[in-house]
């Protein structure tokens, strides 16, 4: 980490130190960073200019982010200096790819520039992995965001000057991870794509020109924590997967797949899934000359593809990433506690998805089934109004305690659930021994439901011009 919880932390992409030494375990030479760097600019430079790499879809006309800083709206310390070293490598930071746009273009792209990161407050670290580390800071206006910048003390950067015992170099090596990162974010800007805000460029102590990126802040993904919560909550993770993966079968680029594809990589913003990591994400599909080059290996299975007439594995980007949704979202998100009469639909997009029968089109399509069902109220099974006990209707009132636990609610202390209507509020009071009466307020969930809460008695009525009060009158 660059700087503890708390502490007061460097400058975006200040160096904390002095440089490790090279050490005796130097094996590479400069010339093979030179070429390792060399790859990766050029593979920054086919996603930023780019249509589809070979293998992929339809072609692209959509002009792209400005790879150089200076673009319009951002602010930069000095002009790009793109001059190769003599080593042969790219220089640093890069020029603009020619398909970016001019000064006065009117493209979406990134707004925030250095000026924004002046007087950032609140500072703080909130994560990193092998070669970013990211931290929570509040802008002047107020608003929270995410800065990314190479990790100083990572394993990336660490393992390679131990290699090359060359720290520009290796930091360049690691931005351009980070700027890969950023052309994607651009070029696949969707809603369960993290959005990019703007970027900087400024001197560290020792090594000019670090790259920081601003995105939208979000929230690690915790599974433990994500099974505590409701279907529902669970479910718009598996959509925003679904849709997410549609999207990047059909993006501008031809079909993305994400080679690191663990829950790591993703946040949480406002209950949407968003992919943050895409500095593993690769476009290219695999060349083969039969199905025996066409296998997709995972831990516990793996799957061969045809060999299409063209010479590339079909589909093998998109499969990846569906049994990658499958097994670390679908399997364990899904089915659990969901609405009984939904069961079978889910159970079968669990099942497909295992087996990679269905591609990622049907997929999506059955979870926005899915959706409709549920949003709809066509899930409903029809119960019987025979036995049911009279609830009386007391408006603008609510009951402040008898409370009870239940699960999965949306509140720790109390039984707070979400209904499709006044029927199912029924229902699920008659469900529970304890329920005496429920209180509907005047709060929805992301489908439109609304929130109740479900309570022991009714010994205690106040006002509350915002909810109405149920409660058990026979039975
Ligand atoms: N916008 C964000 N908001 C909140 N947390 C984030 C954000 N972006 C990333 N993170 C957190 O920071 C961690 C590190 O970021 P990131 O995954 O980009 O780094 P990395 O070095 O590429 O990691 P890895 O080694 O997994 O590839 C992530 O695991 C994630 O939990």
């Amino acid at each position: 980490v660059l700087f503890a919880p708390g502490s007061e932390p460097p400058r975006p992409g200040q160096s904390p130190g002095p440089s490790p030494d090279p050490g005796p375990g130097r094996r590479g030479g400069r010339g093979e960073l030179a070429r390792q760097i060399r790859a990766r600019y050029e593979e920054v430079q086919r996603y930023s200019r780019g249509g589809p790499g070979p293998g992929a879809g339809r072609p692209e006309r959509r002009r792209l982010m400005d790879l150089a800083p200076g673009g319009p709206g951002l602010q930069r310390p000095r002009p790009p200096r793109a001059r190769p070293l003599p080593d042969g490598a790219p220089g640093w930071p890069p020029a603009p790819g020619p398909g970016s746009p001019g000064p006065g273009s009117s493209g979406p792209g990134p707004r925030l520039g250095c000026a924004a990161l002046r007087n950032v407050s609140g500072a703080q670290y909130v994560g990193s992995g092998y070669t970013k580390a990211v931290y929570r800071v509040r802008l002047p206006g107020g608003v929270a965001v995410a800065l990314k910048a190479v990790d100083f003390s990572g394993h990336d950067l660490g393992s390679c000057v131990r290699e090359f015992g060359a720290r520009r170099g290796c930091y360049r090596l690691a931005a351009h991870k980070l700027l890969k990162e950023m052309v994607l974010l651009e070029r696949l800007r969707h809603p369960n794509v993290l959005q990019l805000y703007g970027y900087c460029y400024q001197d560290s102590e020792d090594i000019p020109d670090t790259l920081t990126t601003i995105t939208e802040l979000g929230a690690p993904v915790e599974m433990i924590q994500l099974l505590q919560t409701s279907w529902e909550d669970r479910f718009r993770i598996c959509l925003s997967l679904g849709r997410l993966l549609h999207h990047l079968a059909h993006s501008p680029l031809g079909s993305v797949t994400l080679l690191d594809f663990r829950p790591r990589q993703f946040v949480l913003v406002d209950g949407e899934l968003k992919v943050t990591d895409l500095d593993d994400a690769r476009v290219e599909e695999t060349p083969c000359t039969g199905s025996a080059d066409c296998t997709l290996e995972f831990p516990a299975r793996n799957f061969t593809l045809p060999c299409s007439a063209q010479g590339w594995c079909e589909a093998m980007n998109e499969k990846r990433n569906l049994y990658n949704a499958y097994r670390f979202f679908f399997t364990y998100l899904l089915p659990h506690s969901a609405p009984p009469s939904l069961r079978p639909l889910l159970d079968s997009i669990v099942n497909a998805t295992g087996e990679l029968t269905w591609g990622v089109d049907e997929t999506l399509a059955q979870l926005e089934k899915v959706l409709h069902l549920y949003r709809s109220g066509q899930y409903l099974q029809n119960s019987t109004e025979a036995g049911r006990a009279e609830y009386q209707h007391l408006p603008g009132s609510t009951i402040p305690q008898e409370d009870y636990r239940c699960w999965p609610s949306y509140h720790h202390g109390s039984c707070l659930l979400s209904v499709f209507n006044l029927a199912e509020a029924v229902d699920i009071c008659e469900s529970h021994a304890q329920c005496q009466a429920f209180v509907v307020t005047n709060q929805t969930t992301w489908t439109g439901r609304q929130l109740v809460f479900f309570k022991t008695g009714w010994s205690h009525v106040v006002p509350d011009p915002s909810k109405t009060t149920y409660v058990r009158a026979s039975g």
